[in-house]
């Protein structure tokens, strides 16, 4: 049977089609990769917060399931809502990769201790961090796929590139990589360094036991549970600064998770652990509770005020 796949037609996005259509190959199948643009990617000259919509990145590719033209979509994990579609489902979370943040620049003498150094970054949540653990950096927009930052950065435009690490490797740019950005301190988006496969909901039911048996890793789809119910309990769309790690430990599962304002003055952040993975959602809640209780609130209504 040939499964057709939609992607983004981003060098990354292809990168991480081609990887789910081999897994789906040694599995039996055919595929064929359907590219298509989204918002997100035609849409270059405004910030993701301010173009507003949610699933600027996916929303073409969810149209495409429903009319039945592809079987799978294929995402960033961390581009995906932290709701969707009641026709939809998320089938299967592929094996994360290491899942930090790095700094890249041409410069080979780079430090980020440098005053005046200017970051680029179109992520609110990065903005917020920087401003926090490193207030004597600026930040400059860097919207675009990631060739499209990187040639920023030969330009000029700043002097050093925040990026999941995730990406960087994908496409082969870790020799530009400066600096890491430890995940204790600066934690990742929801997400980040996963792949994750929607499909339609009313898919043959064997055939999605067959595509989940292919792809899905079942740590990183519980770690993937967690961190989505803190998402989704704390209301966020993609342009909320907020961050959330899963980790499991021989089974116990231990969520970071926090909301920092866009100033970054104003940081909750709290960690909280679950012994079985069947708590992952129970455990993503609580943390949404405990951090709105503790200032998250305030922080949100504070951005939706900024916002207008
Ligand atoms: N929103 C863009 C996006 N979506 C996923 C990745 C990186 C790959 C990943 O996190 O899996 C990136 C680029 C970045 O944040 O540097």
């Amino acid at each position: 049977m040939k499964i057709r796949l939609a992607t983004r037609a981003s060098r990354l996005a292809l990168w991480q089609t081609e990887h789910v259509a081999a897994l789906l190959q040694k599995a039996g199948f055919d595929t064929e990769i359907v590219p298509m643009q989204t918002t997100g990617d035609a849409v270059q000259d405004r910030s993701l917060a301010k173009i507003g919509a949610k699933g600027v990145f996916t929303q073409e590719l969810e149209e495409s399931l429903l009319r039945g033209d592809t079987h799978l979509a294929v995402h960033s994990a961390k581009d995906v809502q932290s709701s969707i579609p009641r026709e939809l489902e998320l089938l299967a979370f592929l094996e994360r990769e290491q899942v930090n943040d790095v700094v890249l620049s041409f410069d080979e003498k780079f430090s980020l201790d440098k005053p005046g150094i200017v970051l680029g970054t179109s992520s609110t949540r990065r903005k917020a961090q920087l401003r926090r653990f490193y207030p004597h950096a600026e930040t400059a927009e860097a919207r675009g796929n990631l060739q499209t930052r990187l040639r920023k950065l030969e330009e000029g435009q700043f002097d050093a590139l925040v990026l999941a690490f995730a990406g960087v490797h994908r496409m082969g740019y870790e020799h530009l990589v400066r600096h890491t950005l430890h995940t204790a301190q600066f934690v990742p988006a929801t997400g980040q360094g996963s792949i994750a496969i929607e499909c339609a909901a009313d898919l043959d039911t064997d055939l999605k036991v067959r595509l989940k048996a292919a792809l899905d890793h079942a740590d990183t789809h519980t770690c993937l549970a967690a961190e989505r119910a803190f998402l989704h309990t704390m209301e966020g769309g993609c342009s909320i600064p907020s961050f959330a790690l899963a980790t499991l430990d021989g089974g116990r599962l231990r969520l970071h998770a926090g909301l920092i304002s866009l100033s970054g003055e104003e940081y909750v952040e709290e960690i909280q652990t679950a012994d079985t993975a069947a708590e992952a959602v129970a455990l993503g809640v609580r943390v949404a509770d405990t951090v709105l209780a503790r200032g998250g609130r305030e922080i949100l209504a504070s951005i939706r005020e900024h916002r207008g």
